[in-house]
């Protein structure tokens, strides 16, 4: 197991905004986390990746338990909008910071590393603006170097926090391809999504997090169903089966 959080709780000011999470993501999966605004994805990818400490559970990164912050640069890449640039960078120079938990004290980039961060603009689509300050980015170009940023830190588990988020649909339907590939080739990855039509078409597994708690978990098929929107999400919607997988028609809220 990759990802293994058991009986987590998070409290904020003294209430909780999760309670008894348990979510299990399998090596080279994409897992999505969805829910509705407030119910706590973005508190439980905080906790993952160490940005807020649970005030109960425990949570393991590939076999580790409870890292240390170095180690678990490592091996978790995640985007948040809290490390967001606002210095005069390059984009290039952004992602070169995914490199630095793989850099010694002193240690200057190689030409692997430097390569690697290349692959990571191209994978993005960013190559072309490699040399753009950052702060001239619009919405969608920034969300990108953020993966972009991510991905050249060759992390085993990549944790993105609503990924299409600012993308244009092509952009959407690229970087979302881009995960399943990397899953492919064993990277776990683990995203919030709230178009629930790509987490039913992208995602192997999904959790549906209601008010700080797991309602249900599995593959799409297992777990969308009509009564969910409703009672979840507020949608009524019609569900049918494409290649395998559910899709979404969405009449309206409730
Ligand atoms: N630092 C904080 N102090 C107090 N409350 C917080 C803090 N951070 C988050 N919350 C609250 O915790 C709850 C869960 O927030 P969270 O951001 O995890 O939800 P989310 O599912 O990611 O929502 P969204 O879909 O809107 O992004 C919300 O009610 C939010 O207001």
């Amino acid at each position: 197991m990759s990802v293994r959080v058991r009986g987590a709780r998070v409290e904020l000011g003294g209430r909780a905004f999760l309670s008894d999470v348990d979510v299990e993501v399998r090596e080279g999966e994409v897992f999505g986390l969805v829910g509705p605004n407030g119910s706590g994805k973005t508190t439980l990818l905080r906790a993952l990746y160490r940005a807020i400490e649970p005030t109960a559970g425990t949570i393991e990164v590939a076999g580790q338990d409870q890292p240390g912050r170095r180690e678990l640069a490592r091996i978790l890449a995640a985007t948040v909008q809290e490390t967001e640039n606002r210095a005069a960078l390059t984009v290039r120079e952004v992602v070169t910071q995914g490199r630095l938990p793989h850099l010694g004290l002193l240690e200057r980039m190689r030409a692997a590393d430097r390569r690697i961060v290349d692959e990571s603009l191209r994978a993005t689509g960013l190559l072309d603006a490699a040399e753009r300050d950052v702060r001239t980015l619009s919405g969608g170009e920034r969300q990108r170097a953020a993966i972009a940023r991510a991905l050249a830190q060759q992390p085993r588990v990549l944790v993105l926090d609503e990924p299409t988020n600012h993308l244009d649909l092509r952009h959407q339907y690229s970087i979302l391809r881009l995960l399943r590939d990397l899953a492919s080739d064993g990277l776990t990855v683990l995203i919030t999504l709230h178009d629930l039509r790509h987490a039913a078409e992208f995602c192997d597994r999904i959790v549906v997090l209601h008010e700080g708690a797991v309602t249900r978990t599995g593959t799409p098929t297992e777990v969308l169903d009509e009564n969910l929107l409703a009672e979840v999400f507020g949608i009524r919607a019609r569900l049918a089966h494409h290649n395998g997988r559910p899709t979404l028609d969405v009449d309206g809220a409730l």
